[in-house]
């Protein structure tokens, strides 16, 4: 179990606002931070990674404090067993893939080193230049590097947002199958309400440094609950009237499909939504994802 219990006085865009967050995080639990921009998100990321301090506040982690401003305790980052990948992957770039990875670990072991690569497939990489890799393959180094530190949690700051979406759609079921694999905490930020569906087991929704809403992705993101075989987030592109139907094509990834229209969906939603297509026994229907305010 990790305890969380942070606060600290943050300046943003519309003045001085407090950050004020206090929850806990089960072990092997894949929880997602999802909100405005500049809610403060990654400060969190970074108070837990030793990178931010809080004012004031607790950080335990099973029965290691790494954090706790009564008794002025502050682990500093290399003493904390954090695996942190971000968005720019910030690789060292004079060093080679193996060596980013060895880098990282207290034991530099090879064996550890081939293992990781492999479950990212880029074992045949090992003696290349960060430089010479595409942005997805960059992105595994990085996934492979934050394991190798043999973390005690993983913290990916929307790691995949600089990638297309093929290749996001492929990292994405990566992380899925290294986290059943490593049973890992990981605390994930993201703006990609697919890939929050896809990968987490609790969404967390901060509001002004705040948590206003935690639970479910469906709880979470969804205006109305629904039970569901299969569920895909898209965006409505167009809604065409046929004879007294309406069709609504909505874009889904890389695909466009074709959606009914009930009745009662038509005064909700419009071109430009962001809905949920789910279908039970062959049955698609749509509903609409809560905006961001
Ligand atoms: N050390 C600091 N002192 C004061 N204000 C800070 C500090 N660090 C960040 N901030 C401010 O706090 C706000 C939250 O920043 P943060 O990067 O955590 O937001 P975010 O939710 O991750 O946003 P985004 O989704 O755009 O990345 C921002 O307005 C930022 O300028």
């Amino acid at each position: 179990m990790i305890i969380i219990e942070v606060s600290k006085e943050l300046i943003g865009a519309g003045g001085k606002f407090k950050l004020e967050l206090s929850f806990s995080v089960r072990k092997g639990e894949f929880l997602c931070l999802f909100g405005q921009s500049g809610c403060g998100k990654t400060t969190l990321l970074r108070m837990l990674a030793g990178l931010e301090k809080p004012d004031a506040g607790l950080i335990k982690v099973g029965e290691k404090i790494w954090f706790d401003s009564q008794q002025k305790i502050n682990l500093p980052p290399q003493k904390r067993k954090i695996g942190f990948v971000f968005q720019n992957y910030s690789l060292f770039p004079n060093m080679t893939v193996a060596e980013n990875l060895a880098y990282a670990m207290d034991k530099k072991d090879k064996q550890t080193i081939t293992r990781l690569l492999e479950t990212v497939e880029l074992a045949e990489l090992a003696n290349r230049y960060p430089n010479t890799l595409s942005g997805g393959q960059q992105q595994r180094v990085a996934v492979a590097r934050a394991l190798a530190r043999d973390p005690d949690m993983l913290l990916l700051d929307e790691p995949l947002s600089a990638l297309d979406m093929h290749i996001r759609s492929k990292l994405q079921e990566e992380l899925k199958s290294i986290h059943e694999q490593f049973q890992l905490t990981t605390l994930l930020v993201s703006h990609d309400k697919q890939e929050v569906f896809k990968l987490a087991n609790r969404v967390i929704r901060l509001e002004n440094g705040k948590m206003i809403k935690s639970g479910s992705p469906k709880e979470v993101l969804l205006t109305k609950n629904i039970s569901a075989k299969y569920s895909f987030i898209g965006t409505v592109v167009e809604i065409v009237k046929i004879d007294l139907m309406y069709s609504a094509a909505i874009s889904i990834g890389s695909e466009i499909v074709q959606v009914v229209l009930t009745r009662h969906d038509i005064p909700d939603i419009q071109v430009g939504d962001e809905v949920l297509v789910a279908s039970k026994a062959f049955n698609p229907i749509i509903k609409k994802i809560q905006q961001l305010a």
